[in-house]
């Protein structure tokens, strides 16, 4: 509850706006000028200097005026571009605005002749914009600027604060030294540094708060907003090296992203997960159920992989955290090195590689094959056994492969109905099953045995699929003749030293897990699991989660949105219509999806609404998490 009259004083350049007037005024006016750039860089510049307080800002002013060469009609065009680059999060809360349209003024040190029109629109008159105003020659040519305005000198804004004798406390919303310094001379009571558009040390130093956005203002403020949580309040964690590409995008929406090089151990992640909202992990980093119980906040977890068996997936869903991955993105960068390694091992090149740089030539062709009209033996096949099918036919293997699912041949591959049929006949058997527990220690010394002689063994999907023991002493025996390894069953949390039994065997590939690491890889995922959390977050769509009931959300305008998570027990659905009907709540549309142990139900309402009814929903027994929206 407001108790005490409050005035909202903005600035305008850079806070209601994305950009500096008189930086677009030059565009506008340099446009054919050869020296355009040179004279546009001035002109930032000591608009720059005049914010950080280096000169004065008569003499800023004094000085770009000159530079600029304006004339009338180029305000026409100016007040055309600013009227796109209204600040969003300004824009998105358009009703405070309206509603507080009493209480709110404008204190430029740009001039009223655009200022006016720009926020005329918010509902602010002219006689509420205090700013300077332009001196115009005979043929319309800006020549200068009214003197007088206490708004050209240096700290003109407190002075102008201070003669119109506000009543009630002043809250300044601004970006630069003109702003900061009227709460500094005691002429507002709090400033707010606004850091949408630009971040300069020195205010938010001086800011009683720091705005990202105008949501974060609003929020404080405890106003009414058109997002409930302003979104540099959800904090997202990013680990093992996650492609920067996810951090920009993530960012740019409006999160607060740390993003930390290497994986953490179950007691660092329980230590940092208290205040995370969304963390973004890959192969490397256990998420477990003491995990998850420690985050008292978190909403989502997203693999920047394939595998999400690293995930207590059952306890993210009990707690109502939903799980994505990216389950494409990486797939060709794995075929392309099983592709590669398929070669290098059928012709020893990594055998003769390691004699020539130990200083011995070895030329033979002794156990050096080609790889067309071998026999490859695809044990999964899922998104990558399938790829690897395709390609490999193109170099002219002969495909056969074995899944435990039904699956559709591609080309000319042949489906073998048990693993030994294919082990039998493979001249390179590699493995993509998939992650599940239940494959621990699938291929073994009973494996090897079926496997013919001389043949070649890879493994890029998990270290705990194949027992290192049998295979090493496959190795050693000579019963095959190569393998190239990529995962192994115990792997480190960061680059640094590692053991296994299989360094030192002749004809065998080691590898640190990099199937997937590749710049075009991580890159597609650092796009696509990013929007697959900003599409939960900011609207609730949980198409392709990976333990919760997907639902793709239809885009609304001006409703509000809630979010109910709940566990799958009877009745939970008929308590919350019953509770939306006592408030007498329009529903303009719910959705509903279960699977035996949860339920998600979003429901969609007019706008406005008795906020009580959130408590009350929050308390339908059986609530996992409930969030509005909007
Ligand atoms: N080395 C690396 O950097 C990377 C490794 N991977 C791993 O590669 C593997 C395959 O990935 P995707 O093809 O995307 O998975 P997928 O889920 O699309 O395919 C796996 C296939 O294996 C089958 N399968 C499971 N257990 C089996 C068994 N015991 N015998 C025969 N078939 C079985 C499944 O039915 C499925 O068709 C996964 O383990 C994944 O984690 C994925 C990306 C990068
Ligand atoms: O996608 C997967 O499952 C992988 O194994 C790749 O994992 P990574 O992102 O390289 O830790």
């Amino acid at each position: 509850m407001i108790t005490t009259k409050r005035n909202y004083v903005f600035d305008f350049d850079s806070t209601l706006t994305r950009v500096e007037a008189l930086d677009v005024l030059a565009e506008i006016t340099l446009k054919n000028n050869p020296k355009k750039d040179e004279i546009i860089q001035q002109i930032i510049d000591i608009t720059n200097l005049g914010i950080d307080g280096e000169i004065s800002f008569t003499e800023s002013l004094r000085r770009r005026i000159a530079l600029l060469n304006a004339n009338k009609a180029d305000l026409s065009e100016l007040i055309k571009q600013l009227r796109k680059q209204v600040s969003s999060s300004i824009e998105r809360n358009k009703e405070f605005f309206q509603e507080f349209k009493d209480d709110i003024y404008v204190i430029s040190c740009g001039f009223k002749e655009f200022i006016d029109p720009i926020v005329a629109e918010y509902n602010i008159p002219s006689h509420r914009v205090f700013a300077n105003t332009f001196e115009f020659g005979e043929s319309g040519e800006i020549i200068g600027f009214d003197a007088k305005n206490v708004l050209s000198h240096h700290n003109g804004k407190i002075e102008c604060l201070r003669n119109m004798h506000l009543e009630g406390e002043i809250q300044v919303i601004g970006d630069g030294y003109s702003d900061y310094v009227t709460r500094e001379a005691g002429v507002a009571d709090k400033f707010f540094a606004y850091t949408e558009n630009v971040s300069r040390k020195k205010t938010t130093e001086k800011a009683d708060h720091i705005a990202p956005n105008f949501d974060e203002f609003l929020y404080i403020n405890k106003l009414p907003r058109n997002i409930s949580y302003p979104k540099n309040r959800i904090k997202i964690l990013l680990l093992e090296n996650v492609h920067p590409d996810a951090f920009k995008k993530l960012s740019t929406d409006g999160f607060s992203v740390e993003s930390i090089s290497k994986s953490l151990s179950e007691e660092e992640l329980i230590e940092k997960i208290k205040d995370v909202h969304v963390l973004g992990i890959r192969s490397k980093t256990d998420v477990t159920r003491k995990v998850i119980e420690a985050a008292e906040k978190l909403m989502v977890v997203s693999a920047f992989c394939i595998g999400t068996k690293q995930i207590d997936l059952e306890a993210c869903k009990e707690h109502g955290v939903v799980v994505f991955n990216a389950p494409y993105s990486n797939t060709r960068s794995v075929v392309e090195l099983a592709i590669g390694e398929i070669i290098m091992l059928m012709r020893s090149t990594f055998q003769r590689s390691t004699e020539i740089h130990n200083g011995k030539w070895n030329k033979t062709a002794d156990g050096s094959k080609e790889v067309r009209g071998k026999k490859l033996g695809i044990v999964g096949y899922g998104n990558i056994g399938k790829q690897l099918s395709i390609l490999a036919e193109a170099l002219g293997m002969d495909v056969c492969y074995y899944d435990i699912e039904d699956k559709l041949s591609l080309g000319n591959a042949t489906k073998m109905y048990s693993l030994n049929e294919l082990l039998a006949v493979s001249d390179v058997v590699t493995l993509h099953v998939d992650d599940n527990p239940a494959n621990r220690n699938f291929f073994g010394e009973n494996e090897f045995a079926q496997m013919k002689d001389g043949a070649h063994f890879i493994n890029l999907a998990r270290g705990f699929v194949v027992d290192i023991e049998a295979l090493v002493a496959a190795l050693k025996s000579g019963k095959l003749a190569g393998a190239a390894v990529d995962v192994y069953p115990s792997e480190p949390a960061k680059n640094g030293e590692f053991y296994t039994e299989l360094q030192g065997l002749p004809n065998v590939i080691l590898t640190p897990h990099v199937g997937g690491s590749t710049e075009e890889a991580q890159k597609d995922i650092a796009d696509f699991v990013p929007n697959k959390i900003m599409a939960y977050i900011n609207s609730g769509n949980t198409v392709d989660a990976v333990n919760f009931p997907n639902i793709r959300l239809p885009r609304q305008v001006n409703v509000h949105r809630f979010l109910h998570i709940h566990k799958n027990v009877p009745g939970v659905m008929a308590k919350i219509n019953k509770i939306l009907a006592k408030y007498d709540l329009n529903i303009n549309g719910q959705y509903l999806s279960t699977d035996p142990k949860v339920g998600y139900v979003i429901t969609d309402l007019d706008k406005e609404y008795n906020k009580e009814v959130i408590e009350k929903l929050r308390n339908v027994e059986g609530t996992i998490k409930f969030r509005v929206l909007y």
